[in-house]
């Protein structure tokens, strides 16, 4: 049963995706290939929906697959062409072998289908090797609270340039105003026309969200300790999330695990369908920007790009650069303070 491990790529049945995947040059391709011809039907697609340690849960929608049209989790593990190739949460892949989803059963994952989008990010700004995080997600709820733990501008601008670079449509959701007025906070983004929901335990936007995360994959970040365990139990209450104070030293009082999933959140009613996902990254300490270009960290900053578009050739837009329109624009009060705050952001992510 050799398929059923990691490291079995003895047999051709599979062949036929060598042209899709990289393959290391093998030694019998002379031979011809047509005596076992792959049954391209036989692989079925489905979404991963959870990795951890080299094993994939692939959710299998209803109706894909004719032999079996039920929708089912299958556990696989990737065939050994890919294993080069990250495999991340919502990858849409193509599974063969034991695709029951039975318990004990284990599939292979042969195909990656291309990515609509890709969120990386990297250990820290000089780290140029990217972290790829999430495919083919559609959105990014960024939750930060307006007080316990204090919003930094910093980070959510970090999240702004990583969506915008990786093509996805970010949101803001601000909780905890009960504590605090969010409004000071969101002057700073409020050029960029990102959708923002405010919450507070008495004035839970759910409906708004759903309404949003219909027909959609959401990712959600946000720093530790913002709520959003809270905010995705209760879109999706059999996620059972561990929320509150973790010991740090021990880490109990977490019941579930710390790898990221996507989950499956209901919206009924909402006119883009009665279902969305949401991917939870839980854990995700740093959000380096080491692999993104100065042109991606620009495309974060849309508010300030038709200045940036009238700057000399080359300009860089840093503190010193001679004549940067930014500086101009400053100066002759066409940005406000806010405004001066989005260059001061800039400025330090294009350090
Ligand atoms: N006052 C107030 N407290 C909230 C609100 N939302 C969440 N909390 C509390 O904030 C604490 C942290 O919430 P979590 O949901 O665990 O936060 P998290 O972002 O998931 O944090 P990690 O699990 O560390 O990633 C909990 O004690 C929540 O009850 C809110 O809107 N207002
Ligand atoms: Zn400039």
């Amino acid at each position: 049963m050799s398929w059923l491990t990691d490291d079995s790529d003895s047999d051709d049945r599979y062949a036929d995706y060598g042209d899709r995947i990289r393959v290391r040059p093998n030694p019998k391709a002379n031979k011809p290939r047509t005596k076992r011809r792959p049954e391209h039907s036989e692989a079925i697609t489905g979404m991963v929906t959870g990795v951890d340690r080299g094993r994939y849960s692939v959710l299998v929608p209803a109706g894909v697959d004719p032999e079996d049209p039920s929708e089912r989790s299958v556990t696989a593990a990737r065939a050994r062409e890919l294993r080069r190739n990250p495999i991340v949460i919502g990858d849409r892949v193509h599974i063969v072998g034991n695709t029951s989803g039975e318990i004990g059963s284990l599939s292979r994952i042969v195909r990656i289908e291309d990515r609509s989008t890709l969120l990386r990010r990297s250990a820290d700004d000089s780290d140029r090797v990217e972290r790829v995080m999430v495919a083919n997600a559609d959105q990014m709820l960024i939750v930060v609270a307006a007080a316990n733990p204090e919003p930094r501008v910093r980070l959510v601008d970090r999240y702004l340039v990583a969506a915008y670079d990786a093509g996805i449509q970010p949101l803001i959701c601000i909780t905890k105003i009960d504590l605090a007025d969010p409004e000071p906070f969101l002057e700073h983004f409020s050029a960029l026309e990102v959708p923002v929901f405010r919450s507070s335990p008495e004035t839970w936007p759910l409906d708004e969200i759903r309404e949003t995360l219909a027909g959609k994959t959401t990712v959600f970040v946000g720093h530790s300790g913002v709520g959003k365990s809270t905010l995705i139990n209760a879109l999706v209450p059999e996620a059972y999330r561990a929320t509150g104070h973790v010991n740090e030293v021990t880490g109990r009082g977490r019941h579930t695990s710390s790898s990221s999933v996507a989950l499956r959140a209901e919206t009924p009613g909402a006119e883009a369908g009665e279902a969305g996902w949401v991917v939870d990254t839980p854990g995700v300490r740093s959000f380096g920007l080491g692999h993104v270009t100065s042109d991606g960290i620009l495309r974060g900053f849309t508010d300030l790009a038709e200045l940036i578009d009238s700057c000399p050739r080359g300009c860089t837009h840093h503190d010193d650069a001679p004549n940067c329109e930014l500086d101009a624009a400053i100066e002759s009060g066409v940005l406000d303070a806010t405004g001066a705050s989005r260059v001061e952001s800039l400025r330090r992510l294009l350090k």
